[in-house]
């Protein structure tokens, strides 16, 4: 020890290797092959063939959306017989998100004044004027309490009078108008995306035939696989939906664009997927999807008169995922290593086994010294038995 310590720059030179002992032992043997086979067939089957290993991986996916549908319905509106795209999509520039109305509820011709609630909003009802508050809004009602309470148009209840935009609106079984056409609307979906990571973009627009091909072409998943305009009514059932029963009460999809691209392949083989789901919940609360805007007007003199719209529809979501996968020699190598080292694992546990082995192969030798070192003290005399003992 004191002369290592005296002499600490020998130590800088020394190198320290592992001393390898080749033992004739078939079965650790065999043993260690087998796991230089299992982890051959791990990097070559899994790690390269299915997870495609020696290639680089980008899902940070960047997309635009742009949506536009096109069909006339006939309806019976206080304005028009007749309804297009300006009419029934909201918002009418077309994006990631678009509502289509299928059914609606007109209450035409309203201004301020005062008539009676609607019996159908809660707490609306009344018995005499004392239950009705001058000054208080009605709780999820149309208008201001007037302190009267009154008889309903055309009904036998009494509800407080309001001041609001009269008259208030009627029941949905009594004034729904469905769109009956909506089902042949057609919903074209232009979607442009890019992988940063490789600076490479794509659309979902074929270039070949375009734009004849797209005027003509309904997408189909057999024959017009890559067509992007597609038919309400074939987004609606292939979301689960059945049309007629969600058309009058509304309800959202989701129509999912999948990009899985290999650009070690042919880039015009990169193409996308489409998929469509129900984002609706079935039970009676939340099942739906509907909201109200008014469309404002004056008369001659300068009275300002709305026609209120409570529609219902499908509510679109647009949504784009995508991964693409390019060849990189330092993803091949790192995977490589690191199955690599698994070897190491296979090395570990055969010595275990080996030592395992020769620990019992020793166990019986020091058995055998035992014995030998008992008969050897039977033998001998008392006080020399004493002193070897200790
Ligand atoms: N909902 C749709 N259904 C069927 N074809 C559509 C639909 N929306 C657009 N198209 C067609 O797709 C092509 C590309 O539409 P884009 O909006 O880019 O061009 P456009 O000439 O402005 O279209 P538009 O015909 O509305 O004037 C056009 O030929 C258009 O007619």
């Amino acid at each position: 020890m004191a002369r290592r310590c005296s002499n600490p720059l020998l130590y800088l030179f020394n190198y320290t290797t592992v001393r390898y002992v080749v033992t004739q032992n078939k079965i650790v043997g065999l043993l260690y092959r087998f796991f230089q086979l299992i982890i051959m067939c791990y990097l070559i089957g899994w790690v390269f063939v299915t997870k495609k290993g020696y290639q680089v991986v980008d899902d940070t996916i960047e997309s635009s959306v742009v949506t536009k549908v096109k069909g006339i319905a006939r309806v019976n509106t206080t304005f028009s017989d007749l309804w297009g795209p300006e009419e029934y999509v909201i918002p009418d520039h077309g994006g990631k998100f678009l509502f289509v109305v299928t059914n609606f509820i007109e209450t035409p011709n309203q201004t301020l004044t005062t008539c009676p609630e609607s019996p159908s909003v809660p707490f609306s009802t009344c018995t005499h004027d004392d239950n009705c508050t001058e000054g208080e809004a009605v709780r999820a009602g149309n208008g201001i309490k007037t302190g009267t309470c009154r008889k309903t148009d055309g009904n036998e209840t009494n509800t407080c009078e309001i001041y609001g935009w009269c008259p208030t609106e009627k029941p949905r079984r009594e004034a729904a108008t469905m769109l009956r056409e909506a089902e042949n609307f057609t919903v074209y979906i232009r979607n442009f995306i890019k992988f940063s990571q490789f600076n490479l973009s794509k659309t979902n627009i074929l270039k070949e035939g375009y734009p004849s091909y797209i005027k003509t072409c309904l997408h189909d998943e057999i024959h017009h696989p890559y067509c992007p305009v597609f038919r309400l009514g074939d987004i609606v059932s292939k979301a689960g939906y059945r049309f007629e029963e969600v058309a009058a009460k509304g309800g959202s999809i989701g129509i999912v664009i999948k990009w899985s691209c290999d650009f070690d392949m042919d880039t015009s083989d990169c193409h996308p997927q489409y998929s469509f789901m129900s984002m609706g919940s079935s039970t009676p609360v939340t099942a739906g999807y509907n909201f109200r805007f008014a469309r404002y007007s004056s008369d001659a003199a300068g009275r300002t008169h709305r026609n209120l719209y409570k529609v219902y529809g499908f509510q679109l979501n647009v949504m784009v995922f995508g991964t693409a996968s390019q060849f990189s020699i330092i993803h091949t190598i790192i995977n490589v290593a690191s199955v690599l080292t698994l070897m190491a694992v296979g090395s570990y546990i055969c010595d275990v086994i080996l030592l395992f082995m020769v620990k019992k192969k020793y166990a019986k030798f020091e058995s055998l010294i035992k014995a030998d070192k008992e008969i050897a003290l039977q033998k001998m005399p008392d006080h020399s038995k004493r002193k070897f003992s200790h």
